[in-house]
């Protein structure tokens, strides 16, 4: 692992808020100064787009091993292409923390899992909002992150879907009756109101994009969504 933040805990007493923004609503001229503005968080998110899998494009590998080079914190790497059996290895051997796929676009998501912890990286599944929790919960084991996304993927600055607190709450349940270390991600819309619920609802990792960058102090917006999901994970 390369990660340097914490391992996440199963345990309420110790799990805390993680905050991953999302580099989707930077600059992508200026991504160096951009990820400077970033350090307070846990890891930044790289939302990987191939014009496929979602109807948007951003940016590919090359890319990737050059914000590695030069980002203060780890990567968090999201998916959202199609193919990812083939293409999710290169970003675990360029050094990501953890990558995650979407569990529609895998042939074989557990040879998948495996294979990115073989390399390093901490393996992550996750979910359109359409998409059933359940049958990844005798799988477990095989991973290191969901994610439950509470927007369509494929852009930033949507709003927040809450329906879908029922399904962060029953993979709460089961992640905590799993014994497995499992972080329980969500993406889309989370600002410092909708992140309240969403800790509630069991999440401890949390990927914000418009409401970081849309920040002119990005520090204390980190702070200010760290500080709004403190003591209500788990
Ligand atoms: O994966 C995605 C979108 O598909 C996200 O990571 C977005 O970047 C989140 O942006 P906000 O909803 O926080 O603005
Ligand atoms: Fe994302």
């Amino acid at each position: 692992m390369t990660e340097s933040a914490p391992a996440p805990s199963t345990s309420p007493a110790t799990r805390h808020a993680r905050i991953h923004p999302s580099i989707l609503s930077a600059d992508f001229v200026n991504l160096e100064a951009e990820l400077g503005r970033i350090t307070e968080a846990d890891s930044v998110h790289v939302d990987i787009m191939d014009n496929h899998f979602v109807p948007n494009l951003t940016l590919g590998l090359p890319v990737v091993q050059r914000i590695q080079q030069v980002s203060p914190i780890p990567l968090d790497v999201h998916l959202m292409i199609d193919e990812p059996d083939r293409w999710a290895p290169g970003y675990a051997e360029a050094g990501a923390a953890s990558v995650t796929f979407h569990a529609e676009a895998a042939a074989a998501p557990v040879r998948l899992a495996r294979e990115l912890r073989s390399l390093g990286s901490r393996a992550g599944v996750a979910l359109r909002p359409a998409t059933p929790v359940e049958p990844w919960l005798d799988l477990l084991a095989e991973i290191d992150l969901l994610l439950v996304m509470t927007v369509e993927p494929g852009f930033g600055g949507q709003a927040f879907l809450d329906v879908m607190l029922p399904k962060l709450r029953r993979a709460r349940t089961a992640i905590d009756g799993s014994g497995a270390e499992v972080a329980l991600q969500v993406d889309g819309g989370v600002t410092k109101e909708t992140i309240v619920a969403a800790a509630e609802a069991g999440a401890d990792v949390f990927v914000a994009g418009s409401s970081v960058y849309g920040a002119d102090d990005t520090a204390a917006a980190i702070t200010a969504l760290r500080e709004a999901a403190r003591g209500r994970c788990g």
